[in-house]
């Protein structure tokens, strides 16, 4: 999966060969595009092609984490979230897309190209309006947001210590933080943290994601039979034998067997191969009032 902005003129090199980007201005989403030695699809952007396609500049988090995060987190449009770090933006680009075109993400990462290009990642995909990007050591000095969240996402090496501020950040009615973790010793200590601060209703979860394929063949419709059925078949054979002793071709003297109807069946496999482990995701609320 490439992302690639078309500009008139300049071609694109893969192993299917060469694209011409003239050939693929003006054709509809979806539309199959020739090139030398094979094809592509021209697809519409969307968080989730994003994130299948974006450069990474660290671990990002991918579709079955991101869609556990974005409805348990309660995420929908007008929301206001936030999130650190950034990284390289792939839960980001999700979240956006659950809260637009009303609501909003403060963002924090405290390496400062990160920052810089996240920032030109939004503006490219026209959803900076909706975001505010901050290079901020958020474990060491907090968000420095008060009373604005409905949510709180930590992808951090400590997450416990940013729980404080993740508290101060949420409205004066409460919300609801969500903490991704590798490693059980760091959900041990942020969900100490969180007890510690008034969350309740904690929950850590691990996201995995089983692939189903489905297809279909065609297979002969089952003849089932009775001993009446073999005994005419036997019949039939007994006849065919003296009909071939008196030298007379069997052919002409029986009716061809007609072929046998077809069926359609589907068939689904699960997918052998399950991804590994990816995190933990630890869920919390607060009531604050
Ligand atoms: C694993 S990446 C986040 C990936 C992101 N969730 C995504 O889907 O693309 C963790 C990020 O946290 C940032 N980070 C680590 N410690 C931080 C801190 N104290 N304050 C702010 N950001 C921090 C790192 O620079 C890194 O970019």
């Amino acid at each position: 999966m490439q992302f690639v902005t078309i500009k008139d003129g300049d071609f694109t090199n893969n192993k299917s060969g060469t694209f011409k980007h003239t050939d693929l201005i003006g054709q509809r989403y979806g539309a199959k595009v020739q090139a030398t030695m094979g094809f592509c699809h021209v697809l519409k952007p969307s968080a989730e092609l994003w994130t299948s396609s974006l450069p990474h500049r660290t671990q990002i988090l991918y579709t079955p984490d991101i869609s556990m995060i974005t409805m348990r987190l309660c995420l929908k449009p007008g929301s206001v979230v936030v999130e650190s770090g950034t990284g390289s933006g792939s839960l980001s680009h999700a979240m956006v897309r659950s809260i637009a075109p009303t609501g909003h993400l403060y963002t924090f990462d405290f390496h400062e190209e990160r920052v810089a290009q996240a920032k030109s990642d939004f503006k490219t995909h026209a959803v900076d309006n909706m975001v505010t990007s901050t290079h901020r050591d958020v474990m060491g000095t907090g968000f420095g947001l008060t009373g604005v969240a409905d949510a709180v996402f930590l992808d951090l090496p400590g997450p416990w210590e940013a729980v404080p501020s993740a508290k101060q950040a949420l409205k004066a009615e409460g919300g609801l933080v969500c903490s991704f973790s590798p490693c059980i010793e760091q959900v041990q200590r942020t969900c100490q943290a969180l007890r510690d601060e008034g969350f309740v209703e904690l929950e850590t979860l691990e996201t995995l994601q089983k692939p189903c394929h489905t297809n279909s063949f065609e297979i002969p419709e089952a003849e089932f039979r009775t001993l009446e059925h073999f005994e005419a078949m036997e019949k039939e054979r007994v006849e065919l034998e003296a009909m071939e002793m008196n030298d007379r071709p069997p052919k002409q003297k029986m009716a061809k067997k007609p072929p046998p109807e077809m069926h359609t069946v589907l068939h689904t496999r699960t997918m052998d191969k399950l991804a590994g482990h990816t995190g933990y995701l630890t869920f919390a609320r607060i009531y604050q009032t």
